[in-house]
């Protein structure tokens, strides 16, 4: 056996070679033609006047700030919101695999968020990025133009977290005794973000699809593949000509297919059974089945309701709920586990992981020892502890991506005295990056202050339990503390703002972060109270990819059961 590999392993390195040499080559002369096309079209004008970031005084400055914006493309935010959003400019951004982007500043948020979708678009963007039509299939622009399992998160999901908490609970408590392990003596190697991964895909299909699917390590492993390749396909497809994708699709997504149909084999068998029972049951109240609690039902409900045969192919519905998974898992896993490293790289961790405890311990002390709905919005200082490592890590530099659908284009905003047109086809965004370590919006913005959200609505409180009586039922009294209460309640997690962009903001704004706000909060609130973490001398550094922050693939952290 060893002999044959070795006289073949030769010849394949040969033909490795050749076949990553022709690649290159494809890809270095595309990228030419494409600059070169752009030079003479018809928005050339328009990305001339406009100021860049990331250039530098060199021959070919644009196609090199192009190539470099692949691992440099946050930095690149955080140089043109010095040099421009301070100044209430927009400026262009290079992005790698793609045409630029062009940079709002925060004060062109008002009139961004407020365009009708007829004018500024987000689905074409999705769309664009994702290369929807070759990787999510046949029907892949049906599925994002008609987003019956987007519709699901906004219609249902959300109302129905309260019936939600327990079992999202229940299934954390299983994954965490099978990735981290019981041993209350020894301390055990985990590698953070992969078991992150696994308990987030684990606890997020139980809502999704259900206690069946949600406990099946293949789909888990499959689906969390499928993810990974989509995204990889897509950004390889957007580097190829578009009359050549035709060709390179089958090729590009031959092992995503395959990672495809694992899940569908999974998956269309609990669909069909699914389908089956709710008809029966919509033509006979009788019919001896009651309808689980997960989006998957929820979907199939919505499909039906339709009326339109096509959507009930059990193949398309499971693509659809693998789309959810595909806006879920990532950014959730992603930022639980930012937020896992830094309380236990923090300088004040002890203190913090103490204050976290106590209340946790009070509010499973009021809450009969179990965590509800209520009692997690309560978790003040959980909230601002995600929140503010979603501040400081945040997911991606640039928040808000919105394609420009309107023929004539559009006039935005960008001061009061100025605006800028802006053509047909271009994408707009804001420098979340930039906004979130702004010393204007944030004091002493580069550190991480678990507590900076919740202390002024803890202070608040209790001011308010300390008020005598009679003062604090006068009506101007009464009206004002609600005012304030209000303007504290401004500072959760969830609320989104033009200075808070890790969920975005406006019409599109995530509709999956009530739900990723609840995940989150039970899962650090599960390890504060099971774990502990020994101490890391320093945060490992995340990777890059593309400007999006993904914790170290690498990173291990030592767990202990608490007794
Ligand atoms: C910490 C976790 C998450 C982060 C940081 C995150 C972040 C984002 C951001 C930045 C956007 C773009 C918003 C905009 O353009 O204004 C977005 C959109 C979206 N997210 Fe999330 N997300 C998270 C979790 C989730 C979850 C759990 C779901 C589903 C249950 C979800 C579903 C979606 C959907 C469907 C959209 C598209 C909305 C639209 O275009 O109208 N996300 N998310």
């Amino acid at each position: 056996m060893a002999g044959v590999l070795d006289s073949l392993s030769p010849k394949l390195l040969e033909d490795g070679r050749v076949l990553g040499v022709t690649i290159i080559a494809i890809l270095a002369i595309t990228i030419l033609l494409r600059r070169i096309s752009q030079r003479f079209s018809s928005d050339y004008q328009f990305w001339k006047s406009q100021p860049w970031a990331g250039i530098r005084s060199e021959l070919f400055s644009g196609t090199r700030a192009y190539f470099r914006s692949f691992f440099t493309v946050r930095d690149m935010v955080e140089n043109g919101y010095h040099s421009y959003s301070t100044s209430r400019k927009a400026f262009v951004l290079p992005v790698f695999g793609g045409k630029p982007w062009i940079v709002l500043p925060k004060s062109s948020a008002k009139d961004l968020i407020s365009r009708s979708d007829s004018e500024l678009s987000s689905d074409d963007i999705h769309i664009e990025q994702l290369q929807v039509n070759y990787t999510l299939g046949p029907k892949g622009v049906h599925l994002m133009r008609v987003p019956l399992q987007f519709d699901v998160l906004r219609r249902q999901l959300t109302r129905k977290l309260p019936l939600l908490t327990g079992a999202v609970y229940d299934e954390l408590d299983k994954g965490f005794k099978q990735y981290w392990g019981t041993d209350t003596t020894n301390w055990v190697e985990v590698e953070a973000f992969p078991t992150c991964l696994k308990l987030v895909t684990r606890a997020a299909n139980r809502v999704f699809a259900g206690e069946e699917i949600c406990r099946n390590e293949d789909f888990l492993e499959h689906s969390k593949q499928y993810t990974q390749g989509t995204v990889f396909a897509s950004m390889a497809l957007r580097l190829i000509p578009k009359v050549l994708r035709p060709l390179a699709s089958p090729i590009l997504l031959l092992h995503n297919n395959q990672h495809f149909r694992v899940c569908a084999r999974i998956c269309v068998p609990v669909v069909q059974e699914r389908i089956r029972n709710t008809k029966a049951k919509q033509t006979d109240e009788s019919f001896e089945w009651e309808p689980p609690v997960d989006a998957l039902q929820w979907l199939v409900e919505e499909c039906i309701n339709t009326e339109d045969p096509k959507e009930l192919d059990p193949v398309l519905i499971t693509r659809r709920l693998l789309l959810l998974n595909m806006v879920a898992i990532h950014t959730t896993s992603i930022s639980i586990t930012h937020a896992i490293l830094n309380v236990n790289t923090f300088e004040h961790s002890e203190q913090v992981i103490a204050s976290l405890r106590e209340e946790c311990n009070r509010l499973l002390g009021e809450n009969n020892g179990v965590w509800t709905k209520a009692a997690l919005n309560d978790a003040l200082r959980l909230d601002s502890t995600i929140k503010e490592s979603m501040r400081c890590d945040d997911l991606e530099p640039f928040s808000t991506g919105r394609m420009v659908v309107h023929p004539n284009g559009i006039d935005i905003e960008t001061s009061t005295e100025s605006s800028l047109h802006v053509p047909h086809g271009v994408t707009l965004c804001l420098p979340s990056h930039g906004i979130h370590r702004d010393p204007e919006y944030y004091y002493s913005p580069l550190e991480f202050r678990p507590f900076r959200f919740s202390e002024p609505r803890e202070v608040f409180l209790k001011s308010q339990k300390e008020l005598p009586r009679e003062q604090s039922s006068a009506s101007d009294v009464q009206g004002s503390i609600k005012q304030t209460a209000l303007d504290l309640k401004t500072t959760a997690l969830v609320t989104t703002s033009d200075t808070y962009l890790a969920f975005g903001h406006g019409r599109h704004a995530c509709p999956g972060r009530f739900f990723a706000a609840q995940e989150m909060k039970l899962m650090l609130a599960y390890v504060l109270q099971n774990y502990d973490i020994e101490k890391l001398s320093e945060k490992p550094p995340s990777t890059m990819l593309m400007g999006t922050n993904v914790p170290n693939e690498k990173a291990k952290i030592r767990v202990k059961r608490r007794a």
